[in-house]
């Protein structure tokens, strides 16, 4: 089985220095990205290469950087990550997952099904969403908790919407829970493939209508308009920017379920909501990551 060798390179620098900074560090290293760290604050450049990198030169690339840029040196971690059998890595898979009621496996489970939970196979391939990460633990606890009281209808108007729906793992807990409809979209085309793939797992085809398209501007989304449950696990910006589209989608008393912010950034998302006239409900960390619920 063949084992990797893999090194991290990352430091943090001001907004406006990342593509200067990314563009250096890149040079030595196979992949290199860029993330906001805070709303207008500083971002983490972060680059991965198979072997050791030549730490004097590039520690020496990177002063002489921010030399030319009139900046303080910024501090360089290198670090040597685990090696990871990527083979046999990905036949494990995930962990099943516990989230409220929900119980997340793969087809690769072999265990037995927790008494009294409703399984949701997902195969994530080569989309996000296996229920591991905070953001969508969060929504799958906030989806368990409305189930309680929220009621949906079978057909017609004023259903649930799930937005960047990735692998549809919360289009498939709706669907499921509530035995409902479910309008699933996302920007990217591969996650409507996979939401397609695991709603036929679930046996939910028919009743999971996913289309590729960009955030509330899609057709499908207008065509169904407006909804009672919207989930939206994005990121911070985007929800904020997207708050007055989501107003105008959701239902007097409906309930949107978001999430994708560290929990620094929600003040900021919440204010973009409250500005709407959409009041928080609920909040529901899950390590660094929190959820919100905000209801019209
Ligand atoms: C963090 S993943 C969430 C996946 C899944 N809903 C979950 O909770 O695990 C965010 C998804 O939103 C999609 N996305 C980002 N911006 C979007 C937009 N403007 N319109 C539709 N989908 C978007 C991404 O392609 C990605 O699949």
């Amino acid at each position: 089985m063949s084992q990797t060798p893999l090194w991290r390179i990352a430091l943090v620098v001001p907004e406006a220095h990342a593509p200067a900074f990314a563009e250096a560090v890149g040079d030595h290293a196979d992949a290199v990205s860029t993330f906001e760290l805070e709303e207008g604050g500083e971002w983490l450049v972060e680059a991965t290469l198979y072997g050791a990198p030549d730490e004097t030169r590039l520690q020496s690339r990177v002063a002489v950087l921010a030399k030319a840029l009139g900046i303080d040196e910024p501090r360089l971690a290198v670090e040597n990550l685990p090696p990871i059998d990527w083979v046999s890595h990905s036949y494990q898979g995930f962990p099943p997952i516990r989230a409220g009621r929900f119980f997340v496996h793969g087809s690769h489970h072999e265990g037995t099904i927790p008494a009294g939970s409703i399984s949701l196979l997902v195969d994530a391939a080569t989309a996000f969403g296996t229920g591991e990460h905070g953001s969508t633990n969060g929504c799958l606890q906030a989806l368990d908790r409305l189930s309680r009281h929220l009621k949906l209808p079978r057909r017609g108007r004023g259903g649930a919407l799930d937005m960047g729906c990735g692998s549809g793992i919360l289009a498939l807990a709706v669907a499921k829970r509530w035995r409902v409809p479910v309008t699933a979209v996302d920007i990217d085309p591969e996650a409507v493939r996979v939401t397609r793939v695991n709603a036929a797992l679930n046996g939910l085809t028919g009743r999971i209508r996913s289309q590729g398209g960009d955030g509330y501007n899609t057709r499908i989304v207008s065509r169904h308009k407006p909804y009672t449950l919207v989930t939206a696990n994005i990121l911070a910006r985007p929800l904020s920017r997207m708050a007055p589209q989501l107003r105008r989608h959701l239902k007097k008393g409906g309930y949107a379920v978001l999430a994708g912010l560290l929990n620094r950034q929600e003040r900021h998302v919440i204010q973009a909501h409250r500005n709407q006239g959409l009041r928080l409900v609920a909040r529901i960390p899950v390590g660094e990551w929190t959820t919100l619920v905000v209801r019209r």
